[in-house]
């Protein structure tokens, strides 16, 4: 009996290589973004990169194999606003959009992006 599986959204996208594009156009466009530059001052972009390209591939369905540090603890301490929080996720749906990721795939992964905004915006309250 053979059974055809459903390609996974990782396959959709176009695999490995269009996660790692992804990221880059993602990352360009936060890093040169005045708004959220402070945050990335002292951070290891290579190995940001490589984690966030394993973090997304993950939640496409792809190779599971993010090893990097919890969500949590990884912007424990930076004080990530919500607004600012909010200000990523735009920069992420629109790389998405310049790479023209399904929109039904830009959603899964804002839900993904939605559920996890308390573990990472957790600033407000200590912001003057
Ligand atoms: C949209 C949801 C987000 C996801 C999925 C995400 C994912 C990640 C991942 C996978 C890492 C690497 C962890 C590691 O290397 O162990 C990381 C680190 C980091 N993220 Fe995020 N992030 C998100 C939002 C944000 C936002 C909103 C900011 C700031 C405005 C931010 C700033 C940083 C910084 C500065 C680091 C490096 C921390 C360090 O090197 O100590 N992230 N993030």
């Amino acid at each position: 009996m053979t059974q055809t599986a459903e390609p996974t959204f990782y396959e959709q996208v176009g695999g490995g290589p269009a996660v790692q594009k992804l990221v880059e156009v993602f990352y360009d466009l936060v890093w040169s973004d005045p708004q959220l530059a402070g945050y990335f001052v002292n951070a290891d972009r290579d190995r940001l990169r490589v984690h966030q390209a394993k973090l997304i591939s993950s939640v496409l369905g792809g190779p599971r194999e993010y090893s990097g540090r919890e969500l949590a603890e990884a912007h424990q301490g930076l004080n990530i606003t919500s607004a600012d929080y909010d200000r990523v996720v735009e920069h992420l749906v629109a790389a998405c959009a310049k790479l023209d990721v399904p929109q039904h795939i830009v959603s899964a992964v804002g839900s993904v992006v939605a559920e996890v905004k308390p573990a990472i915006a957790t600033g407000e309250a200590g912001r003057p």
